[in-house]
């Protein structure tokens, strides 16, 4: 169990999330046999030396052996239990509080929360929990974090938004998605800070929770978990939402509408991300995409002098004055209507004029939950000319968390700072300026083809868009894709391989068009059918500035260390040292054992490839790793009398001492 304060060691959970398969997973490599070496030394030499696509798919093939069987297909999705009604119980005073069971225990009771047979047969790690197997997703592995003490969310605040957005930080590149089980009363807020402090995000964290405790028979919670783990761990959909009764919502656009029903949730200024019933259907033109070559971050700063300040009728200024003393730096202001304040009242119009010339920066925000604040009415108009700044239909929760993350960012200007409060960041508003006036491609040709219904069309779509994505990608057509999405394709969207328009440009190396579909939001974590990346087709092309571009973005490999180890010393008993290059721009240590304990080094040794040994020297690998029979490669070229090799090796094993 981990705390609020601390985490634990980040290596100890690590081991204790080591989510690696049992032996049955075999590739051709593997399925030699671990100890023997002659095997696989045979293994190494038998393989074409010369036949350039060959070596390209090597790679490719190992990992689709690697993945053959049915339930192949694995996601990792790493769930944050913060508290809440989903794991409370009667206390002795018959109130509802959080239970003193862990929730662990009583998800490995229910068979739609786990499948015991999987557990058993494919992980070795006891802490993995595994979902049932669900139609056409991939099975979501997830492991559970508890925090202590399990929360009412009515207790939680920044500080425990900080804690679990570092804790995404920290185990990022481990998951293919997040979900946080938490209470509903503050739950919009902490979405709404989460979507700001988690900046260039570009996997799914979902926020749930429920009505009814998963301990009892009526729960909405086991849906609500079951939809967030699925989501999460199938979707390309890098926002922080809020899944719950069915519905996922753009996270800093909820609001908590009902304290009895299950629907307890609603955008009421955004259509919704995603409908689960019969089939899940997600808008995916909706989903908001972060469009900057960065890394994923966390803004763990957060301005605390802020506040919400709700207009009524006989409001004294004396209230206003004392809400906007120092130290508060920033406060939003809940109008009347469409953004309008009495502006018949010139006491409190002051005391906001005082205050913004004060620089607080005040925040204009609608009492209605349904539209936004405009200058429409002079009773609205006159706050604009006193310094009020817009907030569109920002809720109150997203503009009060907006208004705290950006008060935070001390590098910005005070004018700066007001220009982020009323521009779209996270997809929290929406101004008047956006227009929608694109044409649909694909409908056009629907009519042509005398199709009719959605379904067909969203049929269409996905042959059409992707097809005419791909060839533009060939052709290195830049302008081919933008008149594309002019006609209202999805440059996000994935073919019936789950492949992105990403996967191919990275496979025939084209830069400007990787370039471009990263500012344009594409995923760099998606993995295909075969789970290849784009990371991962862009290092099996050799295609390395496009590697460094990824890097830069926060694309990882995710294959297991084995893999990646057997594919380090193929391309070094085959002195493929671009390849060996790739995986190390890709962020692969060349130390990596294989399936069978050897280290690429040795494995150049045991095919006495010199270039690849001296290519592997350069890197200062380390040249103490012992194979399984507790021979140093230097060993092993002394057994097969290599001398050549036994010198370099030598020599470079003088340098390392002398340094
Ligand atoms: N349904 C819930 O989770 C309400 C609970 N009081 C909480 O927010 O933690």
């Amino acid at each position: 169990m981990d705390g609020w304060d601390d985490l634990g060691d980040p290596s100890s959970l690590e081991d204790k999330f080591d989510f690696s398969n049992g032996s049955d997973n075999s590739i051709e490599i593997v399925s030699i046999g671990n100890d023997n070496f002659d095997h696989r030394f045979k293994y190494l030499q038998q393989v074409d030396q010369d036949e350039r696509p060959l070596h390209q798919d090597s790679d490719r093939r190992a990992s689709l052996t690697l993945n053959s069987s049915e339930d192949r297909l694995e996601s990792k999705v790493l769930v944050l239990y913060t508290g809440g009604t989903i794991g409370m119980e009667d206390n002795e005073q018959g109130a509802l509080a959080p239970s003193s069971k862990p929730l662990t225990d009583k998800i490995r009771e229910n068979p739609l929360l786990y499948d015991r047979h999987y557990d058993v047969c494919k992980t070795q790690d006891g802490n993995v929990l595994v979902l049932p197997r669900v139609k056409d997703t991939r099975r979501v592995l997830y492991k559970v974090v508890e925090y202590t003490p399990l929360l009412d969310s009515s207790n939680m605040c920044q500080v425990h938004w900080i804690k679990i957005a570092n804790d995404i930080k920290e185990y990022y590149e481990s998951y293919d998605g997040f979900v946080i089980l938490h209470g509903t009363d503050t739950l919009s807020y902490t979405a709404s800070a989460l979507s700001f402090m988690l900046e260039n995000l570009g996997k799914p964290v979902i926020v749930t929770g429920s009505q009814i405790s998963i301990f009892q028979i009526r729960s909405d919670g086991v849906h609500n978990f079951i939809g967030a783990l699925i989501l999460a761990g199938n979707y390309d959909i890098p926002e922080v939402t809020v899944y719950f009764n069915h519905k996922l919502i753009r996270g800093n656009r909820t609001v908590k509408m009902s304290v009895k029903e299950f629907d307890a949730f609603d955008s009421p200024n955004f259509p919704n991300l995603a409908k689960v019933g019969l089939t899940i259907d997600v808008n995916m033109k909706s989903i908001f995409r972060s469009s900057t070559i960065k890394k994923f971050d966390v803004q763990s700063q957060l301005n605390l002098n802020v506040g919400i300040l709700r207009i009524y009728p006989h409001i004294s200024n004396h209230t206003v004055r004392s809400f906007m003393q120092s130290p508060m730096e920033g406060v939003i202001l809940l109008t009347y209507g469409s953004g309008n304040f009495p502006s018949n009242r010139s006491d409190l119009i002051d005391e906001l004029r005082l205050a913004s010339d004060r620089n607080v920066i005040i925040v204009n925000c609608s009492q209605c939950s349904r539209g936004g604040t405009s200058d429409t009415y002079e009773a609205g108009k006159i706050l604009s000319g006193i310094g009020v700044i817009n907030g569109y239909d920002m809720t109150p929760e997203a503009a009060l968390t907006k208004l705290s993350y950006v008060l935070s960012k001390s590098e910005l200007t005070l004018q700066q700072k007001k220009d982020i409060m009323m521009t779209n960041i996270r997809g929290e508003l929406s101004t008047d300026a956006i227009h929608n006036n694109e044409l649909d491609l694909a409908a056009a040709v629907a009519k042509t083809l005398h199709l009719s219904g959605r379904q067909e069309l969203n049929k269409l779509k996905k042959i059409l868009y992707p097809a005419l994505f791909q060839s533009a990608v060939r052709e290195g057509d830049i302008d081919k894709i933008k008149e594309m999405q002019n006609y209202g394709a999805d440059i996000s969207m994935t073919d019936f391989d789950r492949r992105n328009i990403l996967h191919t440009a990275c496979s025939v190396g084209k830069l400007d068009i990787v370039k471009y579909c990263l500012e344009n939001g594409v995923s760099v974590h998606i993995r295909d059918n075969y789970d290849i990346s784009p990371l991962h087709e862009a290092v099996i092309a050799d295609q390395h500035d496009i590697i460094r571009l990824l890097r830069h973005c926060g694309a990882h490999l995710t294959n297991e260390p084995m893999f990646l180890g057997d594919v380090l010393t193929n391309a070094a008993a085959r002195g493929m040292i671009k390849r060996l290059q790739s995986y190390l721009l890709a962020g692969i240590n060349l130390n990596q054992v294989d399936s069978i304990g050897l280290t690429p080094l040795h494995a150049a040794v045991l095919n006495n490839n010199i270039e690849s040994v001296r290519y592997l020297l350069s890197q200062h690998v380390d040249l103490t790793i012992e194979n399984k029979n507790g021979q140093s490669a230097i060993e092993v070229a002394n057994q097969m009398q290599l001398n050549d090799i036994i010198e370099l090796l030598k020599s470079s094993e003088t340098k390392s001492k002398v340094h």
